[in-house]
């Protein structure tokens, strides 16, 4: 049904819309910052559009799957959804979302590791906890939480981003089971999806200890979890492929080294986030409160 422009304001029209430079490319779509200048004065707000990269059949309803998930999601720690601007008469289309000035963790840190401390950390982390939580009581999985898809509003607020792998996980079952894994971030799945491509809130939880990882390691390129594990398995594996050798890294109960500095009872949480038994592992509320305390222990 055809909504008419000028009442539904998560319309946007492609006329109004001003590209103004790039932010990056996400999962199969590339990210531009624009304004929305109906009145043609720059007064218009600025937004960040994903656009949709092929127009290939099944990218496009991948993409209006994302954009079903982000429509119903109304949370502080979630990236906002304002609309979709179509294009060529509806033959391809873009996400209009809020644009947040700092962008992603993995930038704002590297910057700003000499003026962000622990407690500010751990504001982050609580965040982003409490955005996970919110995603799980409608019974997603976000199967992507990498620092690199956690984005900065302010100082002092974080928001989760990039819903594009986001699964619905069914009513009679508490794990999506994914058919065809395409581009995997390996490095941040749990041992199960990894080995049999299950995807739960467990598995949500393992991703986002080593978040916990990324973030007090201040997103520190020579110590992204990829590299740390490659320097594990070794760069000249040959045959077998690197998810087996992961995998049995993890079975054997290998796992990520404290980063630099960082507080005991932090690598504790992240220990408890990778327990190879899923069932073992906290939920997003425990961890939240765990981060809490933390948080006010700090500033005592
Ligand atoms: C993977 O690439 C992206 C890029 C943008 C987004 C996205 C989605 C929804 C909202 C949103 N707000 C911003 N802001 C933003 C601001 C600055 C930058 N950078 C500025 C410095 N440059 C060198 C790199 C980009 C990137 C993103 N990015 N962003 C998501 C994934």
């Amino acid at each position: 049904s055809y909504s008419h422009p000028q009442h539904d304001q998560t319309l946007f029209e492609e006329r109004y819309l001003r590209y103004i430079s790039p932010l990056g490319k996400g999962n199969f779509g590339s990210v531009e910052l624009c304004r929305y200048d109906p009145l043609g004065d720059n007064t218009g707000e600025l937004v960040a559009v994903k656009k949709l990269q092929s127009n290939k059949q099944s990218n496009l309803e991948d993409f209006q799957k994302e954009v079903n998930t982000l429509h119903v999601l109304h949370c502080d720690y979630i990236v906002k959804y304002k609309g979709v601007c179509y294009s060529m008469g509806r033959l391809s289309m873009s996400l209009v979302m809020e644009y947040l000035p700092y962008g992603s963790l993995i930038g704002y840190l590297e910057k700003n590791k000499h003026n962000v401390n622990t407690r500010r950390m751990l504001l982050f982390a609580s965040q982003i906890c409490k955005g996970m939580e919110y995603l799980q009581s409608l019974r997603y999985v976000h199967r992507d939480l990498a620092a690199r898809n956690i984005l900065v509003a302010s100082e002092t607020l974080v928001k989760i981003a990039d819903f594009g792998l986001t699964k619905v996980i069914p009513h009679n079952k508490d794990y999506y089971r994914v058919t065809q894994p395409g581009e995997s971030p390996i490095f941040w799945y749990a041992p199960e999806s990894i080995t049999e491509s299950r995807f739960s809130q467990k598995s949500d939880v393992w991703s986002f200890g080593v978040v916990l990882h990324e973030i007090f390691s201040y997103c520190d390129i020579s110590f992204n979890p990829k590299r740390l594990y490659m320097q594990e398995i070794g760069h000249n594996v040959l045959g077998t492929s690197i998810s087996v050798h992961l995998a049995n890294l993890l079975k054997g109960n290998w796992r990520l080294p404290p980063p630099l500095n960082c507080p005991p009872k932090v690598y504790l949480l992240m220990r408890q986030c990778w327990a190879h038994d899923f069932d073992e592992r906290p939920c997003f509320s425990n961890l939240g409160n765990q981060i809490e305390t933390m948080i006010q222990d700090e500033r005592e």
